[in-house]
């Protein structure tokens, strides 16, 4: 395989804090949490794997009221500086959900970024995940997280499962919901138009084998594309025939994934999403069509706009037939899930 790459920022050793702890009357909680890449092709919604590749926060609790923010990394010129940043409203929400004291307790956050934001690598859901893992570390000190809960609450604030299942649990994941609803947003508006909690036994995931010759390669691409956006071109309805091929196509990518990669390529077409968003991310469905045709199985990750290549060393090779300038290469490798130290 010769795709042209970049060193990625190495991650610390699990374990050790981001920064040395400022926060005064609460010990440190740190949490590593992994880059993920949702749909894969024909998985919309529902696949996801996780990557080597972490974002590591850690938060401490002090007298008084506010918070106190620290960004590095990915975003440390964007991201707020606030309540509104998504890991403290997390926190908070995971705090009131465990029966916390003092949800609205003073919080001091430091937060080493390297998952890129609006580029279909999951930063929403590991901020999430992220948010929810600290809160446990602060309302359950010492105890294991709940992994089940932490999905169920992420599954609800990020209204799907894909990113947020291999976020908790690593490698790939199939996750879905309860009942003929496709997201928690129906499985709310259904409930009783409320915000009520999902119930942890309402979201399912089961791990899926990785095929060991099966390696990922990620193209990142400098535009972003919020998830939101992405979302809003989606149709409501799909020609028959097209559903038709793709279950077959999500069908094939489980089995492709776990055992069979010769049959990546069939595996990973999709017609439910990709098709619809071309025109925001055109620079990375152009590269996608040059990778297939190089033989190389390629798909948007995510939302996009990163396009991300899952084969074998035989069907990466390809990638040195396309013209990535544009874009930053990372053979990033396969990631576990959440961290928690507290
Ligand atoms: N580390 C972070 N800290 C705080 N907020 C974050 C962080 N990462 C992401 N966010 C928030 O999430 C937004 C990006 O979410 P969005 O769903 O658009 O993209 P994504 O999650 O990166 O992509 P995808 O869902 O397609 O994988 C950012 O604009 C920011 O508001
Ligand atoms: N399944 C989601 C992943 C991004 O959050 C989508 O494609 O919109």
């Amino acid at each position: 395989m010769s795709p042209e790459t970049a060193p990625m920022d190495a991650p610390s050793q699990a374990g050790s804090p981001v920064v040395p702890g400022r926060g005064t009357g609460s010990h440190e909680v740190t949490v590593r949490v992994p880059a993920t890449s949702a749909n894969l092709g024909p998985g919309y919604d529902c696949l996801g794997l996780c990557l080597d590749l972490w974002d590591e926060v850690s938060v401490s609790v002090f007298d008084g009221r506010g918070v106190e923010i620290d960004v590095t990394g990915e975003g440390e010129h964007t991201i707020a500086r606030d309540e509104s940043h998504l890991v403290i409203a997390t926190i908070r929400r995971a705090l009131a959900d465990l029966g916390h004291p003092d949800p609205r307790c003073g919080l001091m956050l430091h937060a080493h970024n390297r998952i890129a934001q609006s580029r279909g690598l999951g930063s929403s859901a590991a901020a999430i995940v992220a948010g929810l893992a600290l809160g446990w570390g602060i309302a359950r000190p010492g105890q294991p997280l709940d992994r089940d809960w932490a999905l169920a609450v992420a599954t609800q604030i990020e209204g799907h499962p894909d990113n947020a299942a291999p976020a908790i649990f690593g490698g790939a994941q199939l996750s879905w919901l309860d009942g003929d609803s496709a997201s928690a947003a129906d499985v709310i508006s259904h409930a009783s138009g409320a915000r009520e909690s999902i119930s942890v036994s309402a979201v399912h995931h089961v791990d899926l084998e990785i095929d060991p010759r099966i390696h990922p390669v990620v193209f990142v691409p400098q535009r972003r594309v919020p998830t939101s956006a992405a979302r809003a071109v989606m149709p409501h309805s799909v020609p028959h025939d097209d559903a038709v091929r793709q279950v077959l196509s999500a069908c094939l990518l489980v089995t492709s994934l776990s055992h069979h990669p010769e049959h990546l390529m069939a595996a990973t077409q999709d017609w439910l999403h990709q098709p619809f968003r071309r025109d925001l991310m055109p620079e990375s469905a152009d590269l996608i069509d040059q990778l297939r045709a190089c033989g190389v199985p390629a798909v948007i990750s995510g939302a996009g706009s990163t396009v991300l290549a899952l084969g074998t060393t035989d069907q990466l090779a390809g990638v040195a037939g396309a013209d990535t300038r544009d874009f930053a290469v990372h053979q990033v490798g396969f990631g576990a899930g959440v961290q928690l130290h507290a």
